[in-house]
């Protein structure tokens, strides 16, 4: 395409989902000058009452917060309406509960709405000239290698056919752009379903308008096989989500079943959420499943690309999904700059760098999932906190603690591993040393 005044070539992109990762997408390419055309097989959001769907609530951390910034939007998007939580609190079956710290005083991740995220990062497209938001289109199919796309207009069906130098699909772990790719030869993919489903409740406001728990937390009730997490909203709700095998959730077909459920295992989030709302809020809906999705590569050529979760969706277990979406928008924009747009070998060097990082975080998530039951209750997580908080202040650039190096820093996802493997080792060889300088002593007093 023609070259703009910062001498690079503008191409017309058409982004395919009008999600999280697609609209940041959109102010990412847009802030670059070119052409961008964003379709959304949803109705506008920012004009429904209520918007169904996934977790109403999402916690935001570095990365995602990096990529934000880089498109001025950190400020007003985090420091303005997300909510600080700067530790875990752990509640026990018995009532009591125990807040273990992110890190260091200042160290928080960040509780945001979904919609609110969604509809203002819309706005923020919106307000470039060169995006075109085109609602209530699906992509049906297409020919990517000649950037051809085919959109089925809803609900009258009418087709409409697009064509762009470049397809960028940010269309979900249910990709259709994703699933145009796969008809092409050498693209692996694999999805795996967990036995685990999810069910969103709600902790109402206090009557006076406060939180009815201790704000500035994420609180966990691990309870082995199931456990619920909340994170705070701005109205001083809080947004439950409950995860459980779904042949358990199956178990609770009655309210009498559903409340000795919760009385039994969640004693003290009854009274929080309310009998009857916890009656109406569970049978309101079913349960979600929860997906793993790896794939690749995630380009064809110079004509298209997948990005968020339609490259790699992941189990929330590490609160990251996202936060790998928006690094994957700032990530894709320095590989396009640093080619100075020559999209072909830019794409080519994403995918390279960008798919063994994204295994790696949907690797972690997965071992979250498995570790879950005992991750927050066991002993040893607690220890090992402990440790690693200590070790980490002793040596702060030496040894960092892999969810700080997740939560807390840009290192590269697939290096996390590296760098928690080394640990391992050196923590084994000191727990030998340990072992060994023990039994050494005691064999000389003996
Ligand atoms: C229970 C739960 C909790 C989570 N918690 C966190 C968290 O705490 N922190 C975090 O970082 N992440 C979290 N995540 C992950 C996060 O929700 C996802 O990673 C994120 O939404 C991915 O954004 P996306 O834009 O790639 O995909 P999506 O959000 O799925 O958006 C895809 C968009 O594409 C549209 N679309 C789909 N198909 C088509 C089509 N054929 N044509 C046109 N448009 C189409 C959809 O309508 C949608 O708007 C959680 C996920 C779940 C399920
Ligand atoms: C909206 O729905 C959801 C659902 C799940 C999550 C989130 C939001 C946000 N999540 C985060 N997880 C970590 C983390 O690193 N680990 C190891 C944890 C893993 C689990 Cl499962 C957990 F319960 C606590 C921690 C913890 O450490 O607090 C963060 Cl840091 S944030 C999980």
């Amino acid at each position: 395409g023609a070259n703009g005044c910062d001498g690079f070539p503008k191409i017309k992109v058409a982004i395919v989902g009008g999600g999280l990762v697609g609209t940041l997408s959109a102010c990412y390419f847009a802030k670059r000058g070119h052409e961008v055309h964003l379709y959304e097989l949803r109705p506008d959001i920012r004009e429904l009452e209520h918007v169904p769907g996934r977790s109403i609530n999402l916690a935001l951390s570095v990365r995602g917060r990096a990529a934000l910034k880089e498109v001025g939007l950190e400020e007003q998007l985090v420091q303005r309406h997300g909510i600080p939580m700067y530790a875990r609190m752990i509640h026990e079956l018995d009532g009591s509960t125990r807040s273990i710290p992110y890190g260091k005083k200042d160290q928080c991740i960040y509780s945001v709405g979904r919609r609110f995220l969604n509809e203002s990062l819309l706005t923020a497209a919106e307000k470039y000239p060169n995006v075109h938001c085109h609602f209530n289109q699906k992509l049906v199919s297409a020919n990517l290698k000649q950037g051809q796309m085919t959109f089925e207009r809803q609900p009258s069906k009418e087709i409409e056919q697009v064509e762009a130098q470049l397809v960028v699909g940010a269309d979900g772990a249910f990709s259709s752009v994703r699933k145009q790719m796969m008809k092409q030869p050498l693209c692996d993919f694999s999805q795996t379903y967990i036995p685990h489903g999810y069910l969103e409740l709600c902790i109402p406001a206090l009557s006076d308008g406060t939180h009815a728990m201790p704000k500035n937390y994420l609180h966990i009730w691990p309870r082995g096989r199931f456990m619920m997490i909340a994170l705070p909203n701005q109205d001083a709700s809080w947004t439950v989500t409950l995860f459980m095998p779904f042949d358990e959730f199956g178990k609770l077909d009655t309210p009498q079943r559903l409340l000795a459920f919760f009385k039994e295992h969640f004693p003290d989030a009854v009274p929080l959420i309310g009998e009857e709302k916890l009656v109406s809020d569970f049978f309101a809906c079913k349960p979600s499943p929860l997906v793993s999705v790896k794939c690749g590569p995630y380009n064809i050529g110079d004509t298209a690309l997948i990005i968020g979760d339609a490259a790699h969706a992941m189990v929330p277990f590490y609160g990251q999904g996202m936060n790998a979406g928006f690094e994957d928008c700032r990530l894709l924009d320095a590989v396009l700059l640093k080619h100075k747009f020559d999209v072909g070998p830019a794409l080519k060097e994403f995918s390279t760098t960008r798919r063994p990082d994204a295994e790696a975080i949907c690797g972690l998530a997965m071992y979250n999932y498995v570790e879950m039951r005992d991750l927050v209750n066991r002993k040893s997580f607690l220890i090992r906190k402990k440790v690693d908080s200590l070790l980490h202040s002793l040596m702060p650039n030496l040894w960092i603690p892999l969810y700080t190096s997740v939560t807390f820093s840009h290192m590269p996802y697939a290096q996390c591993i590296k760098n928690k493997e080394w640990q391992d080792k050196v923590r084994h060889t000191k727990q030998n040393q340990h072992d060994y300088l023990i039994n050494k002593r005691q064999f000389y007093r003996s």
